[in-house]
């Protein structure tokens, strides 16, 4: 399904965060969200999934309004990753993926075939399947972001957002992640900082600053040198790869 936000706006205290920003991903797309630190990323990904109210604006999942969405319904589609996520819970990686579940699940249904098809295959995306019976507090950071992304997955949904998926990651798996998400039948919205990764496997990005969108569309019209100048502060030379046709943009120290 679609994710639309028209006009959206929040504001913590007095202090506007997320300033009238519209953006639209079409079904099975996914949009890349940058922006320097503090520009509103976490801020607009936690509005998506309703763990925060807008204060004026819409966002709708296909044509469905959120604000009237049950809680339920959301969590049955919608999967966020955020970036600080941990539990001290004695639980195993299989234990923790299998919480991906949960919405699927009512207080009294067993578990069925159908729950544990996802919940291994899940392991099996992310490269966890020999982890599964490790305890997850004994799992190294990018482990846990591997295991955090398959309870993602486990939940089987329709729209995905991914904040900083890739930052405990070896380049390996930070590759391997952006290619099976960008490869699912799933919208998605992944917050990056890496501007390379973000030109690679992106179908469209949207800039942040201060809160308002100041770029969006196709990577290679979004990310120019003028405006890594002026969003970020550090002079880039952007070429297309050779390798993989994509832009690729060096970086100039001092
Ligand atoms: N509940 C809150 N109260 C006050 N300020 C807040 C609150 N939540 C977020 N902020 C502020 O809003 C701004 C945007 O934060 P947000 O986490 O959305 O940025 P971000 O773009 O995800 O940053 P980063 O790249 O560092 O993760 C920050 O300046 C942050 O301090």
């Amino acid at each position: 399904m679609s994710i639309s936000i028209q006009n959206v706006c929040w504001s913590a205290g007095d202090t506007m965060i997320v300033d009238g920003v519209s953006l639209n991903v079409a079904a099975g797309k996914t949009l890349g969200l940058l922006g320097p630190n503090g520009s509103g990323k976490s801020s607009l990904l936690r509005l998506i999934c309703r763990l925060r109210q807008v204060k004026s604006g819409v966002i709708k999942l296909g044509e469905s309004d959120i604000s009237t969405m049950a809680r339920p319904e959301i969590a049955r589609r919608l999967a966020l990753v955020e970036q600080q996520a941990t539990t001290d819970a004695e639980i195993t990686v299989k234990d923790a993926v299998r919480l991906g579940r949960t919405p699927h699940r009512g207080a009294l249904s067993p578990w069925d075939a159908r729950d544990e098809a996802a919940v291994n295959a899940a392991l099996g995306q992310v490269g966890m399947t020999s982890k599964a019976t490790q305890l997850w507090r004994t799992l190294s950071g990018g482990e846990r972001q591997r295991t955090h992304i398959a309870r993602a997955l486990a939940q089987t949904p329709t729209e995905l957002l991914l904040d900083e998926p890739t930052n405990h990651l070896d380049i390996q798996h930070q590759l391997e992640l952006l290619d099976l998400v960008t490869r699912l039948p799933v919208t998605s919205v992944i917050a990056l900082h890496d501007l390379n990764l973000a030109a690679m496997f992106c179908d469209s990005l949207a800039v942040l600053q201060g809160g308002r969108v100041v770029a969006v569309g196709p990577p290679e019209t979004v990310l120019t040198e003028t405006l890594v100048r002026d969003v970020f502060g550090v002079r880039a030379r952007i070429e297309k790869s050779a390798v993989h046709g994509r832009h690729h943009i060096q970086y100039f120290v001092g």
